[in-house]
């Protein structure tokens, strides 16, 4: 069994450890869903992976063990082997398998209805306010994620936690703060999953349920749709053609800063003195001084990198408060009521501890502005290395269109939070993020690195 864990998730999207030495070191059952275990049990397993330099992490494996072989879901297959309490079973990647899906969805309901069966292992809640469908099929959303969601229907979504960690999830906790405070910028939380710690009798968040958008456009789709349609242009501007995407940039800052000040009215608002300031300065070079074992491409750049770092730290006061985390086009998705922000987790590869923390307004602003950037080079780089006709003036529009959207962005920020941008703090948090990006595409898109790379280049010059 360990074997065959270790290989699925080794080799699975929302792993976070690629690339790095691995074996399970063990495996605890959080629990079985409610349902009858006779033809198939639905058990979420929880899979401590070891890394080679000591390092260990959780992650949440549902997983079907089915009596039978399903051929439907011959793709989903983890392994076949004798679980001490179901026996010889076919064992399949839950997820897939829309007869176990529902098992979620009806203990959901059951919970809602005050007719759960409370089994002290699943803690399922439900926040009330909207009648879950039942009879709806489950879809596995495909694509880039740290985590797995799974529409049910047009109806909700669940969210399962991949990588877990005993404590408050961050997403649900901000999804239910501002559920709670009526904001009009996040799809509403439904419910969530949890367990105990069995070591810490800390709570395990597992996963969050919260109402579809059914008909939303994602932000980064959008944007690419933009540059796409300026580069093919090649005579026009970026404010001359029809997909023009300024209007919704600054629509997208306004939403943020009543997202940040939502936040800031429930949860609190500290200020950082110099020490402190001190102290995040020499976070961002630690993590800098991390990024360049990972990425050697960054050490030419690192001195005069650590001096924008150091220029922080000799700031006065500056606020801090709740906020995204890890916000960029992908976390944006455009419905007819306006824009709405998900996954507040943060950056997927931070502690949590650290993920809960107060910060600057000024993170998630320089996220987006290096998400305008991402989306102006991934489309630039779309055309391939071999079509050199045009190539200059694509660089030339393609960096037209990231200094129009930033700007509409900053400048719809500012005016709608009455703030005014400091220079210092935005190009410190916007040169962390890149360093970040670094890391985080040399782990799962190689080919991106010299995305962020660059960025870092045009910031240092
Ligand atoms: N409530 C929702 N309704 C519809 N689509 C959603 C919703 N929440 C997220 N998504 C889509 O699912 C994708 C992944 O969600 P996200 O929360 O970012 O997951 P992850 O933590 O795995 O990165 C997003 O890019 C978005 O397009
Ligand atoms: O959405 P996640 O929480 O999984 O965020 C991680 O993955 C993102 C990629 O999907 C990554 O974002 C980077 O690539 C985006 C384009 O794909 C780009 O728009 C972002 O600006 C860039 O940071 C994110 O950093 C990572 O934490």
């Amino acid at each position: 069994m360990r074997q065959e864990l270790e290989d699925f998730v080794a080799q699975a999207r929302w792993f976070g450890g690629k690339g790095r030495e691995l074996t399970v070191s063990g495996v605890r059952r959080a629990g079985v869903l409610p349902g009858p275990d006779e033809d198939m049990a639905v058990a979420i397993e929880l899979v401590e992976i070891a890394y080679a330099d000591g390092e260990s992490e959780l992650y949440q494996v549902p997983l079907a063990y089915r009596r039978a072989e399903e051929p439907r879901l011959e793709h989903a297959l983890v392994g076949v082997w004798e679980d001490p309490d179901f026996g010889w079973r076919h064992v399949y990647d839950a997820v897939h398998d829309r007869d176990a899906m529902a098992r979620w969805l009806t203990a959901f309901v059951a919970e809602a209805n005050g007719t759960a069966d409370h089994r002290e292992e699943l803690v399922f809640h439900t926040l009330g306010g909207h009648d879950l469908d039942v009879t709806t099929h489950s879809t596995l959303f495909s694509g880039e994620q740290s985590n797995s969601s799974v529409a049910f229907g047009d109806d909700c979504l669940m969210k399962v936690f991949r990588k877990v960690t005993p404590g408050v999830n961050p997403d649900i906790q901000v999804h239910d703060v501002l559920t709670r405070a009526g904001s009009d910028h996040v799809a509403g939380l439904y419910g969530w999953l949890d367990t105990l710690d069995e070591g810490t009798d800390s709570v395990i968040q597992l996963a969050m349920l919260q109402q579809f958008l059914r008909t939303a456009s994602d932000g980064w789709d959008l944007a690419l749709n933009s540059v796409r349609n300026l580069l093919s242009e090649a005579d026009l501007h970026a404010d001359e053609v029809g997909g023009d995407f300024a209007g919704e940039s600054a629509r997208l800052g306004t939403a943020l800063a009543e997202t940040h000040a939502t936040l800031a009215a429930e949860f609190p608002v500290e200020r950082r003195s110099r020490a402190d300031l001190r102290g995040l300065a020499e976070l961002m070079r630690s993590r800098l001084a991390e990024a360049v074992e990972v990425v050697p491409g960054l050490a030419p750049y690192a001195e005069r990198l650590g001096g924008l770092f150091d220029a922080v730290a000799g700031l006065d006061d500056v606020p801090v408060q709740r906020v995204h985390g890890d916000l960029h086009l992908g976390q944006t998705l455009r419905t007819v009521r306006g824009w709405k922000l998900v996954d507040f987790e943060g950056e997927p590869a931070r502690p949590l501890a650290e993920r809960l923390l107060p910060d600057s307004v000024w993170r998630d602003v320089a996220g987006m502005l290096r998400s305008f950037d991402y989306a102006a080079a991934v489309t630039e780089r779309s055309y391939g290395e071999g079509d050199l006709s045009g190539v200059e003036q694509r660089a030339y529009r393609s960096r037209e269109w990231a200094q129009r959207n930033r700007g509409a962005f900053v400048a719809a920020y500012a005016e709608a939070s009455g703030t005014v941008p400091d220079p210092v703090l935005l190009d410190a948090y916007e040169a962390d993020k890149a360093v970040y990006e670094c890391v985080y595409e040399a782990r799962n898109r190689p080919g991106w690195v010299s995305i962020p790379l660059t960025a870092v280049e045009r910031l240092l010059t």
